[in-house]
Formats: C-alpha cells, sequence, structure tokens
C-alpha cells in the first residue's frame, strides 16, 4: 500500500545555517504521528515543507506517492492544514472566511461549511468576526479550515496551543474519531507529552534538526511510554553532543 507521507531525506537550511538536515520517516494510512521535539527542533520548517510553504534544498517528499514539487496539485487535495503564520482574514466572519476558503474546492456542498463549523464547536460564533475571536476560538475556527475540503491527511502544528483543558480534550476525541471513523492520517507537531500518549501511534523526535528517534506505540518496550522514549533519545543525544547549541 502507499504511504501517505513519505520524507526522504529532506533537508533546509536557512541563510543562518538553522533548519533542518537530512530527515526521512514515512506515515501510512490512518495513523496519527506526533512530531515532537524542543523549540527550535526544526518541526514547523518540516510541516511548512510538506506544504510547499517554503522549498527543501535537498530530498523527496511524497503525499499518495505524489511528488509535491512535480505534482502540487494532485499532492496537495488530499491535504488539509492548521500551520502557524497562516492567518484568516480578520474583519471577516468565521462563515466569511470559510466561504472563501470554499472556493479553492468547487465541489464542496455549502452544509459542509456548517458540518465542520459544528465539529469544533463554533457553529454558534460563525457570524462573529475573527478579530473578535480569543486564542481557543481561532484555533478550533483553523481546525476548521483544516477539515473543510475533506481531507485524507491532515497537518497540524501545536493544534491544541491556547485551548483551555475542555478544548483540548473535546479536539483531541475529534481527532481519534476521525482517525478511527474515517481513516483520516494526522501529522501533529505539540509539546503536550500527555496529548501524544493519548493520540498518537507513532511519533518522530526532532533535535537540533535532525530526526533523533521513531517509535510505534506497537513496538514500545513494555513498562515504557512515549515519555519515557522521548527522555530517552534527549538525554542519549546529549550524551552524543553534549555542547550542541538549541538552533
Ligand atoms: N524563516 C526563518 N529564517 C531563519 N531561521 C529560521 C526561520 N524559521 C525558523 N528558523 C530557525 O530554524 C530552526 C527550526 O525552527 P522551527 O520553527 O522549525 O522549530 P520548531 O521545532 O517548530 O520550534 P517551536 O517548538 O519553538 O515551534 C530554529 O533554529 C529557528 O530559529
Amino acid at each position: 500500500m502507499t504511504n501517505v507521507l513519505d520524507i526522504q531525506h529532506v533537508t533546509k537550511q536557512y541563510k543562518n545555517g538553522r533548519g533542518i538536515q537530512d530527515l526521512s520517516f514515512s506515515i501510512e494510512k490512518g495513523e496519527v504521528v506526533g512530531l515532537l521535539g524542543p523549540n527550535g527542533a526544526g518541526k514547523t520548517t518540516l510541516m511548512k515543507c510538506i506544504v510547499s510553504l517554503t522549498q527543501p534544498d535537498q530530498g523527496e517528499i511524497l503525499i499518495n506517492g505524489n511528488h509535491i514539487q512535480s505534482q502540487f496539485e494532485t499532492a496537495m487535495q488530499s491535504v488539509g492544514t492548521l500551520i502557524s503564520g497562516v492567518e484568516a482574514i480578520d474583519y471577516l466572519t468565521a462563515y466569511e472566511n470559510l466561504l472563501l476558503s470554499s472556493h479553492f474546492y468547487p465541489d464542496l456542498e455549502k452544509a459542509r461549511l456548517d458540518e465542520v463549523l459544528s465539529w469544533v464547536g463554533m457553529e454558534k460564533h460563525k457570524n462573529e468576526k475573527i478579530k473578535s475571536f480569543s486564542t481557543g476560538m481561532r484555533q478550533r475556527f483553523y481546525l476548521a479550515v483544516a477539515l473543510l475540503s475533506n481531507p485524507s491527511f491532515v497537518i497540524l502544528d501545536e493544534p491544541t496551543n491556547g485551548l483551555d483543558i475542555e478544548g483540548k480534550l473535546t479536539f483531541q476525541e475529534l481527532i481519534k474519531r476521525l482517525a478511527k471513523e474515517q481513516e483520516v492520517t494526522f501529522l501533529i507537531s505539540t509539546h503536550l507529552i500527555e496529548e501524544v500518549e493519548r493520540l498518537c501511534d507513532k511519533i518522530v523526535i526532532l533535535s537540533n534538526g535532525k530526526s533523533i528517534g521513531q517509535m510505534t506505540k506497537k513496538e514500545l518496550d513494555e513498562g515504557k511510554t512515549f515519555e519515557s522514549y522521548y527522555m530517552d533519545c534527549i538525554l542519549k543525544e546529549k550524551e552524543v553532543n553534549p555542547h550542541a547549541e538549541p538552533k
């Protein structure tokens, strides 16, 4: 079966020398994969490369077997994203913003707009302007945008950042439900280890732009958690590279 995502030896170096180096991993259909790592590890950079918000210097990225450079439109047809730096139009309402986004998908039925708003618990705020939204409301609204086109692969950069406890749990339940019932595949970056334990089938750990560990829930040694595996990888990396500066 074709992987939903294939990352093969991807390198992206900014002018200041920072970025990501030689990353490789893959994601299968229906998996929820957590992208973890300290601040500045390269998580957002990798996600931006996947959706072509920035171009890698080297390596290949394939979505459902389609190369993101030569087959961009086909590759992105199945993808929904929530990545920091992508903003809604503040002076339009939630519904108007969704309507604007819906023009990218000519086959989309209008009922879908209300459906995604209700999934994220925002139906009663649909006629309010984005500029009046709290951080948590914005996060939920952005998830609605990411789900609009009925994507089979969703990329979320710290999706529960700024949500209150109830909002986090609702969000996590929604992701679990979409993965289980509709086989939606997720790549999620997060700093919240309890979120990872609750949601993820697999984790990929980055540090200073490199991959320092990958593990599936099934392959975890007995008595180990993703958290203990993460700490083992980080400590091992510190032993090998004691003077590595967080880039
Ligand atoms: N546009 C840019 N120009 C130059 N350097 C950048 C740029 N964007 C990110 N970087 C640097 O690249 C490295 C990786 O950053 P990135 O934002 O991908 O990390 P991250 O893992 O998402 O961090 P965080 O957990 O803090 O969100 C960092 O050292 C960062 O300072």
